[in-house]
């Protein structure tokens, strides 16, 4: 098993740039998404709509990656997960949400879930609320200054939570050495939690405790 960062130098400008651009085009297929799923037109419609996607994808495959789209990061500690399954800029599947980190150890979001991301009719799917959970957590954990995987993940679904907005507050409860525990929740903005969690997050033994990202290009072989 090898988790390696890539080193890419693209000037921190040139990647804002495209990171725009993209976002841009996420947001179009994430609408495109809610789009597909709520769409009431005649089969012979969906069919016309399915041939001109189809081109669109053509066109994007232009010029591919030869795999996924793995975290890179500059020199000058500009870091870009384009296609992370949570954050990623480039990644219609992801939920829209933007994560804000408070000080160190601390985080919350406020994003919309719409039909995309349904479990029981009209309610987010407890997998959908564990993906957003586990991102904030691992987050906030990190602090972007060290490696963190999650380790164990332990949720209570108290009640049903509806589709549309919501909230999610991180913050690390405590550490020990590689060991860091946080705690979570999501839920409708100004209400009790609908989910609350809580994780602990290891700094994987053959990573460093605390470094600057650049360092973070090594391999782990196991
Ligand atoms: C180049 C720079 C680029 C810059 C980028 C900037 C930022 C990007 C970086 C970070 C991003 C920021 C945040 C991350 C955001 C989101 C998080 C996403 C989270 C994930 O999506 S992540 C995928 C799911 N996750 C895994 O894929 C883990 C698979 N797994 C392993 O990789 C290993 O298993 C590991 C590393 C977990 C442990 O391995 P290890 O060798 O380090 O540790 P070891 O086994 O020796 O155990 C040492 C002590 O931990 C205890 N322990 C071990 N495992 C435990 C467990 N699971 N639960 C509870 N306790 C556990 C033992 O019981 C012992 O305890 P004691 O010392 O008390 O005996």
């Amino acid at each position: 098993m090898t988790i390696a960062f890539i080193h890419e130098e693209i000037p921190t400008e040139q990647v804002e740039q495209r990171e725009k651009v993209l976002s841009s085009l996420t947001d179009a297929v994430r609408d495109l998404v809610d789009a597909t799923i709520r769409s009431t037109v005649a089969d012979d419609e969906l069919d016309a709509v399915r041939a001109e996607v189809e081109a669109l994808a053509a066109r994007l495959r232009a010029a591919q990656l030869p795999g996924p789209a793995g975290v890179r990061y500059n020199s000058e500690g500009r870091s870009w997960n384009w296609g992370n399954a949570v954050v990623g800029r480039g990644n219609a599947v992801a939920p829209p949400v933007d994560i804000t980190h408070d000080e160190f150890g601390s985080a919350y979001a406020e994003l919309t879930l719409g039909a995309a991301y349904e479990g029981p009719p009209g309610m987010v799917h407890g997998g959908v609320s564990a993906l957003l959970l586990d991102q904030i957590m691992g987050e906030t954990a990190s602090g972007f200054k060290r490696l963190t995987m999650t380790g164990t993940l332990t949720l209570r679904y108290r009640r049903p939570l509806p589709l549309g907005p919501v909230r999610l507050e991180a913050q690390i409860d405590r550490e020990s050495g590689r060991k860091i525990t946080v705690e979570a929740r999501i839920g409708v903005p100004g209400e009790d939690a609908a989910v609350e969690a809580t994780g602990l997050f290891l700094i994987p033994s053959w990573a460093p405790l605390d470094e600057s990202a650049a360092s973070w290009s090594r391999s782990a072989e196991g």
